[in-house]
């Protein structure tokens, strides 16, 4: 999909690590017809796979907590975040296989069915991520590991479990703040009579 409101009129990378800067410079025309030259930092980041995973035989939602520098440096309590677990897709895989592959890392589970829900855009004023988000059941006898995450990546990643009642009372009070997890949950939350959560 494209525009003619917006052309580009170039780009220049200003740092690439970890994470790649770039800088757009480009003119656009505005609702009002005036046209205008601009430029935008954007951080170039790959797609990402989450998935919500919920235990039937423990009746409780699995997620994962880490220590996230990004919010620490906010200065959002201790810095350590409750998530679904979820991470970037690797080179030739798909979203699916991403999350599968996720699954198992960080929180032990074998998954082998995925619901989509959603595919979400982090944060359209700063970076190119999307996360495509799933929900998926689980039971004791798909428990394939301790879960916890990639040693040789230094994932650090304690596994914590909720019922529905009390991931939703996390959410009100702010507990659980990160935004693909609170999009999975309120679409469990949606969805607890269809699946009996
Ligand atoms: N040292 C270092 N390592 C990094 C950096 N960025 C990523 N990594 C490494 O890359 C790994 C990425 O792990 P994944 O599980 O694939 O990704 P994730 O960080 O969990 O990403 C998920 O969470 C992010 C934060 O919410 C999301 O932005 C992302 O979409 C995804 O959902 C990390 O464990 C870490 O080793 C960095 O800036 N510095
Ligand atoms: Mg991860």
């Amino acid at each position: 999909m494209s525009t003619d409101r917006v052309s580009i009129l170039s780009t220049k990378t200003l740092y690439k690590g970890w994470s790649t800067l770039v800088e757009y410079v480009f003119r656009y025309r505005a609702a009002d017809g005036s046209e205008t030259e601009r430029s935008w930092e954007v951080c170039m980041r790959p797609e990402a796979s989450a998935v919500l995973v919920y235990d039937r035989d423990l009746g409780k939602f699995v997620l994962v907590r880490q220590f996230r520098v990004p919010v620490y440096a906010a200065g959002l309590g201790d810095g350590f975040l409750i998530e679904a677990a979820a991470g970037l897709i690797d080179a030739g895989e798909t979203p699916e296989q991403a999350a599968i592959r996720e699954a198992g890392e960080e929180t032990g589970y074998r998954i082998e069915t995925l619901i989509p829900v959603s595919a979400v855009v982090s944060a359209p004023g700063l970076m190119t991520e999307r996360v495509h988000c799933y929900f998926a059941i689980a039971d004791e006898s798909m428990r394939i590991g301790d879960g916890g995450g990639l040693a040789d990546e230094h994932e650090d990643i304690e596994l914590v479990a909720f019922t529905l009642d009390e991931a939703m009372a996390m959410v009100a009070s702010g507990k659980i703040a990160d935004a693909k997890t609170v999009v999975l949950l309120q679409w469990a939350a949606l969805n607890r009579d269809t699946y009996g959560f």
